[in-house]
């Protein structure tokens, strides 16, 4: 479940009303594209797709040997999976993560594992990244070294369904490959086998995940005043004005799912608008409660130049009491509680401590840390981050920005060969 509180924007209710039409519109312009190829809206079917999460299941099965889980990856091919096996995995499968090209991690990385439990999972959906292709090379001479012709069944490729290296390579070896569909994005993926693979061997209730995300469909298509990602796009569209949108989450197990949201955000939507102007908002990564000792002093007394989200879990799925001790007095007024009920405490000070100092903050309160509820909220900000492409007139399906990096980072690798 997935609650807005936005109790310290009064103001809100009127807006909203006053905005239903621009809002009806932005969702009408947006399902309009939907049957249009190239329009990346792929993400919308992605949790009504029962048939690839049988596949997923089925490999998953025939894989129980698998101890190590390397995915190489980058970005949306990265930043998804990581957010939800840090808080699902249930399996004891140890993750590691190539989104980097760091040497000395990689080699101590290579040197603790044995290959011969260990499944390599390469996702890109271009298939010509060139930090994911680095790490993917490396680690195929590896799994080729010590493991000869078996190497293919440690190795699993996350890709294009029809076209780029990957899919081609993947082709010509026979390798097991998932397709990441045509019509979905790096950063709209985790839903697809970018996500529900690695998350398969983590053990985590996929089914519940999905379930979560087809309720965030069903909200996106209620109407205006009880559509949820209509009213926070609507919030955000609202406070464009301020230049940062922190998001601040409290639970430690979604740690990495800030770090996933600053993709979405400012790769959709931080770009020239159609008439040429620069559009976005910086999204700024938070968590509860270690930011409250590093970021919360300037939220309280520094630039009112923010909006604020504060994710929040409503109830543990297990809570532990705090138990008394003698000789320690000063902290007596935490004997007897639980560690959630202070989690919540802090959580809901910071929340009125900052309105008070005069920020923009509204909360999104989670039942609990589940996959149903994080499912939820994931494909909720991916509704969110669409219809403020529409509000702000930008495409956030392209990263036309990223392109320069790119070409410049080959010209210099060629150049100093
Ligand atoms: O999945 P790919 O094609 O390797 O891309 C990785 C990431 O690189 C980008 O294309 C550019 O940063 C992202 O949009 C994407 O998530």
């Amino acid at each position: 479940m997935l609650r807005l509180d936005t109790r310290f924007l009064p103001d809100f209710p009127e807006a909203l009303k006053a905005h239903a039409p621009l809002l009806e519109e932005a969702r009408r312009s947006l399902l309009a594209k939907r049957k249009n190829p190239g329009s990346m809206l792929g993400f919308l079917d992605l949790p009504e797709d029962t048939e690839t999460l049988r596949e997923i299941r089925r490999y998953r099965e025939a894989n129980p040997w698998v101890e190590d889980f390397v995915l190489i990856g980058i970005g949306g091919s990265a930043l998804g999976p990581k957010a939800l096996e840090a808080a699902f995995n249930e399996s004891g499968v140890r993750f590691h993560y190539v989104d980097h090209v760091e040497p000395e991690p990689v080699i101590k990385l290579l040197r603790a594992l044995d290959p011969g439990k260990t499944l390599v999972n390469v996702v890109s959906k271009s298939g010509t990244t060139a930090e994911t292709l680095a790490g993917f090379l490396v680690f195929l001479d590896w799994l080729k070294g010590a493991l000869g012709e078996a190497w293919r069944r440690h190795l699993v490729v996350t890709t294009d369904p029809e076209t780029g290296p990957l899919r081609a390579l993947a082709a010509r070896e026979g390798l097991r490959a998932f397709a990441i569909p045509k019509e979905v994005g790096g950063r709209f993926s985790v839903l697809s086998p970018v996500g529900l693979l690695p998350l398969a061997f983590a053990g985590a209730d996929l089914e519940a995940l999905l379930m979560g995300a087809r309720k965030a469909n069903e909200t996106a298509l209620a109407p205006v005043e009880e559509s949820l990602p209509l009213k926070t796009a609507l919030l955000l569209h609202l406070h464009r004005h301020l230049p940062v949108h922190a998001f601040m989450v409290y639970s430690e197990r979604l740690k990495h799912l800030p770090e996933w949201f600053v993709q979405l955000h400012d790769e959709s939507l931080g770009k020239r608008d159609k008439e040429g102007n620069r559009v976005g908002t910086t999204a700024l990564p938070a968590l509860g409660p270690q930011d409250q000792h590093a970021q919360v002093q300037l939220f309280r007394e520094g630039p009112l130049d923010k909006l604020l989200a504060m994710v929040v879990p409503e109830s543990p799925l297990e809570d532990l009491r705090i138990p008394p001790a003698e000789g320690l007095e000063a902290a007596s007024y935490l004997f007897g509680k639980t560690l959630f009920g202070l989690l919540r405490a802090e959580a809901e000070a910071t929340y009125q401590a900052l309105a008070e100092a005069g920020q923009r903050v509204y909360a999104l309160y989670l039942s609990q840390v589940s996959p149903y509820a994080v499912g939820w909220l994931l494909q909720h900000l991916m509704w969110q981050t669409a219809f403020l492409g529409e509000l702000w007139g930008v495409n956030a399906f392209d990263q036309p920005g990223v392109e320069l990096g790119k070409r410049l980072t080959r010209a210099f690798l060629e150049a100093w060969k």
